[in-house]
């Protein structure tokens, strides 16, 4: 699905991250870990393509294909979609009418998506105008319900949310990573797990959407190096117990 190849990444002339290697195969999910200002968003970004990022040396591949200089929505339209920590507002553009350019040219019924997350009153707002945190996290699913992306980026899902709304979005990620299928006649779970092609890279702190997904491995971004690789649930215990310096040692 994604590659990563010794990705350095530059912000106005200073390294953020240096020689990420990353492989997400078709049905996997990646949980990213991090420490504040480690270069996880920049990361997110620099595969989606967004803001001024400049890949100094390594390349990004998308189903065999470089994509390191297209530009996002040529990302967007090859299926690569995006949850950012913290979407503009766009005065003058409603959320129906993004909702709808999401879709492109999939035939959806906004009205019944917009149900499904509880926004639809929202649709006639304009985007994230005035919106809550819960709100802002529930519009950005429901851009991605509208596009179904085959690579889905989420960049903290659960910053800003309550509980309540936690099970709301961890159950929509989860439909959006998993599908809805049910076994039937003709088709075991198992077999439909292995037909699964939705991919997911998730940056989290808390751990929260671990409730919700079954994700495959997780990594711990430190200092611009991608280090560690196991299970998240274990990442996260070591991280509660030895916080992220036990991660140097790892790194040196
Ligand atoms: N537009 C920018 N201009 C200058 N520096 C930037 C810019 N965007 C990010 N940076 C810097 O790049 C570094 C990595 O930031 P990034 O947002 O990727 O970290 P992060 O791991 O996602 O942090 P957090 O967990 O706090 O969200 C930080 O030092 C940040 O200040």
């Amino acid at each position: 699905m994604i590659t990563l190849e010794n990705l350095h990444v530059s912000i106005q002339g200073n390294p953020v991250l240096e020689g990420i290697n990353l492989s997400i195969d078709d049905g996997e999910t990646v949980i990213l870990f991090g420490p504040n200002g480690s270069g996880k968003t920049t990361l997110l970004y620099t595969i989606m393509g967004i803001g001024n990022y400049d890949v100094t040396e390594g390349r990004i591949l998308f189903d065999g294909e470089d994509i390191t200089n297209l530009p996002v929505h040529k990302r967007a339209r090859k299926g690569i979609g995006m949850s950012m920590q913290r979407p503009p507002s766009i005065h003058g553009l409603k959320t129906r009418g993004l909702v709808k350019m999401c879709a492109g040219e999939r035939k959806i019924d906004i009205d019944t998506l917009a149900k499904k997350v509880n926004l639809e009153t929202f649709l006639d707002r304009d985007i994230n105008l005035g919106f809550s945190g819960g709100e802002i996290k529930r519009s950005e699913i429901l851009q991605l319900m509208a596009q179904q992306p085959d690579l889905l980026l989420f960049d903290e899902p659960e910053s800003g949310v309550d509980v309540e709304n936690m099970d709301l979005i961890g159950n929509m990620i989860r439909e959006l990573l998993e599908g809805t299928s049910e076994p039937d006649a003709e088709h075991t779970m198992h077999e439909l797990m292995h037909e699964r092609k939705t991919s997911g890279l998730i940056i989290t702190h808390t751990g929260y959407i671990l409730d919700y997904i079954a994700a495959d491995r997780g990594h711990v971004l430190y200092d611009g190096h991608l280090c560690c690789a196991d299970n998240p649930k274990r990442i996260l215990d070591h991280l509660k117990k030895y916080g992220y310096k036990e991660c140097i040692r790892c790194l040196s």
